[in-house]
């Protein structure tokens, strides 16, 4: 493979750490970040507005429950973050295996991407500032759903094209069978990964280097 392109919830990092740490500092501090910070969150309140009439922030805040993946909340949620980030409040989890075989990976020239529906500020953010330390050397680029929607197909096109490898000598990881789908579709090679030892490809990504 020439490039690996990477899921992160669920995949690099536990859902545990999004749904238990994540969600629920962005969710206790949303109003009032939104209050304090109008010029940055009138687009995203506008957007969301467009999408959902009402109160924007009943509806964000609706959308954190129902873990929806919406670019909008994927914006405002990262910007929440970087507070706690910063301030040491939380750490972003990355698996130590995949850690040690994405240093793995980039040491031997494989080029190593990101797509996940986290905005790209998150993603920095996570792998920045990452129990494993600071990943971003690294990746060659991140995704997210500005490119388009994780299950279809022409969003894994797009995203081969802006790497400049055909989609055959990308492999694609996440832990959602529809993802993979997508990504087989538009010719990239794919791995299922359940770190629950279910029905994956792969439990972790060390069954990769085996
Ligand atoms: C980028 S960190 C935040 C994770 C997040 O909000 C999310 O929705 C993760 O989804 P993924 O596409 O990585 O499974
Ligand atoms: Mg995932």
């Amino acid at each position: 493979m020439k490039a690996i392109l990477t899921d992160i919830e669920g995949t690099t990092s536990s859902i545990a750490f999004v749904a238990d740490v994540l969600f629920p500092y962005a969710r206790a501090r949303l109003a009032d970040w939104v209050a304090a910070h109008p010029v940055k969150a009138a687009p995203i309140l506008a957007e969301v507005e467009a999408t959902e009439p009402g109160d924007p922030v009943t509806t964000l805040i609706r959308w954190i429950d129902e873990d929806r993946k919406a670019t909008p909340l994927k914006a405002l949620q990262g910007m929440i973050w970087a507070d706690g980030y910063r301030a040491g409040g939380f750490t972003g989890h990355v698996y130590p295996e995949a850690a040690a075989a994405l240093r793995r990976w980039h040491e031997a020239g494989v080029k190593l991407f990101v797509f996940s529906s986290g905005s790209i500020a998150a993603q920095k953010l996570l792998f920045g500032h990452s129990d494993m330390g600071d990943l971003t050397p690294l990746f060659s680029g991140y995704f997210d759903t500005t490119t388009g929607p994780k299950r279809e197909a022409a969003s894994y096109a797009a995203i081969a094209a802006a790497i400049g490898e055909a989609p055959g000598d990308i492999l694609f990881l996440s832990d959602t069978p529809e993802e993979i789908s997508a990504a087989r579709a538009a010719g990239m090679e794919a791995l299922l990964i359940d770190r629950t030892g279910g029905a994956g490809d792969i439990a972790t990504f060390d069954e990769m280097s085996a």
